[in-house]
């Protein structure tokens, strides 16, 4: 059966009223829409742990750099309704911008520290974005749990510090990354590649693959970073805005996998950037 589409903050309130009324466990998925399997999984691990799903599709022009880059984003509405009929949510809210950010909005939530890094860095303002859009998801949502996936590792762990921070009565969940049958990690940005692109999109995450291998094997941690960026360059990406190891925890740079680590990259394939990060297995 389809979900109700709620468009506005006081029908999403009367739908919630009850369950919690009913003392019920609201799991959120925030995603921006172009739903693929990577987010389904995110409803199915809700719907696991949860009484009641929400999924919310909010393109969110806080967290882009250009207007241009908001309207291009892929809009997929429709197929997104119907993909989740098949998943038992039970709401999909598509809020309208001014339900976000009304007339007179001037609240920003900032996380420092694991937001001075990568992304932080290539996209600024962006996890300014990210977390005050976040932050009001989940308010207006009541969610008690709330839904993420680990293909963006950084926003995940800057989200964590927000609710910890802040003692938000909800608790993070951080799902793996889903991905292609050649590896490619699954993004609503796929979309915007080119057929030439795609077959050559999967190379980050064998490259990432790669320097990871060379890196626990002793490899010095530069030396293998460049193998990479000249590969990648090769294959046909542009850019390499960074491919390096950091700690999961407070994402500071590795040179070798000391604690639990990860490599994180994110590259340019003709006008699309791509991002991932793959664990170090030591
Ligand atoms: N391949 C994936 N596996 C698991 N979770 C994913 C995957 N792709 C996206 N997600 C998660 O889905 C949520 C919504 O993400 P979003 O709508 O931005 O999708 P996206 O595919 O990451 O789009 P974009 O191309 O903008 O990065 C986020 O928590 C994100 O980490
Ligand atoms: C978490 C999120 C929905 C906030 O707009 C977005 O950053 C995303 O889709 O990952
Ligand atoms: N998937 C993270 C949202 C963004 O790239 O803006």
């Amino acid at each position: 059966m389809s979900a109700p589409i709620v468009r506005n903050l006081a029908d999403l309130r009367a739908a919630i009223l009850p369950w919690r009324d009913a003392g019920a466990r609201i799991g959120v998925v925030p995603t921006m829409g172009a739903l693929h399997d990577g987010h389904l999984s995110l409803a199915r691990a809700a719907k696991r742990v949860c009484d009641r799903v929400i999924v919310t599709i909010f393109v969110n022009p806080r967290q882009f750099s250009t207007p241009e880059d908001v309207a291009r984003y892929p809009r997929t509405e429709q197929a997104d309704a119907a993909r989740l009929a098949r998943h038992g949510v039970d709401a999909i809210y598509v809020p309208d911008v001014d339900q976000i950010y009304p007339d007179g909005f001037a609240t920003t939530v900032t996380v420092s520290g694991l937001t001075e890094v990568m992304d932080g860095i290539h996209r600024p303002g962006h996890f300014a974005g990210v977390t005050t859009v976040v932050a009001k998801l989940l308010a207006q949502t009541s969610a008690t749990d709330a839904f993420f996936g680990e293909k963006d590792f950084q926003q995940l762990q800057v989200v964590r510090r927000m609710v910890r921070d802040l003692d938000m009565p909800v608790t993070i969940h951080g799902c793996p990354t889903i991905r292609e049958i050649d590896g490619l990690a699954m993004s609503s940005r796929n979309l915007l590649l080119s057929d030439r692109a795609r077959t050559i999109a999967p190379a980050l995450v064998e490259q990432m693959e790669q320097m990871a291998a060379a890196i626990v094997s002793g490899r010095p941690a530069e030396e293998a970073q460049r193998a990479a960026i000249a590969a990648l360059k090769q294959a046909g990406f542009t850019d390499v805005d960074y491919i390096e190891m950091r700690a999961n925890d407070d994402l500071s740079l590795l040179t070798t996998p000391s604690r639990p680590a990860r490599l994180f990259a994110a590259a340019w394939l003709a006008g699309v950037r791509l991002i991932d990060n793959i664990a170090v297995e030591r």
